[in-house]
């Protein structure tokens, strides 16, 4: 993510990794504030053992672009909802991308936070049956949560 700022959000996605049993790494890394660490980082995550990538970033959010265009690996990105604009400066930087440098961007915010954890888990289950049995519990338990009638103490 491209500040502590943004841990708030996206705790979020490392809680729903956690809950999955998907091992990650949270990191703070600025295209802007540290443009070295993105790079080195970048560049370095395939050999780190990274299959995938999750961007969280606010505002003029180069970070998840950047960080495609230093790498092969998926990079999802979650625009960050930001104080001025609601997340909308966040959406528009990491969702229009040049043909050529891809970035699968999600929703603005927590619910983005939860999907990227989600489509990432999903990328991997490609490649691991065990992660994909826990994948299809996660989603029977939601559906199971989900009552048929509204309560007025909910
Ligand atoms: N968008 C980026 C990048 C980047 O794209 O590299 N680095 C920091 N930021 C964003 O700046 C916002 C405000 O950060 P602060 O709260 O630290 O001032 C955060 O949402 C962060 O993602």
């Amino acid at each position: 993510m491209g500040s502590q700022s943004d841990w708030a959000t996206m705790r979020h996605g490392a809680e729903t990794l956690d809950q999955l049993g998907v091992g990650y790494e949270a990191r703070v890394v600025s295209a802007h504030r540290t443009p070295d660490r993105l790079v080195a980082f970048a560049k370095g995550a395939e050999a780190e053992g990274f299959e995938v990538i999750v961007a969280g970033a606010g505002g003029a959010a180069h970070l998840p672009g950047m960080t495609s265009a230093f790498t092969l690996l998926p990079v999802l990105g979650v625009p960050i909802e930001s104080a001025a604009l609601s997340g909308m400066d966040s959406l528009l930087s990491i969702v229009q991308m040049p043909g050529g440098v891809p970035v699968g961007t999600l929703a603005i915010g927590k619910a983005g936070a939860i999907n990227a954890a989600l489509l990432a888990a999903a990328i991997l289950a490609r490649s691991d049956a065990e992660l994909g049995e826990r994948l299809a519990q996660w989603r029977k338990r939601q559906t199971e949560a989900v009552a048929a009638a509204p309560s007025d103490d909910a």
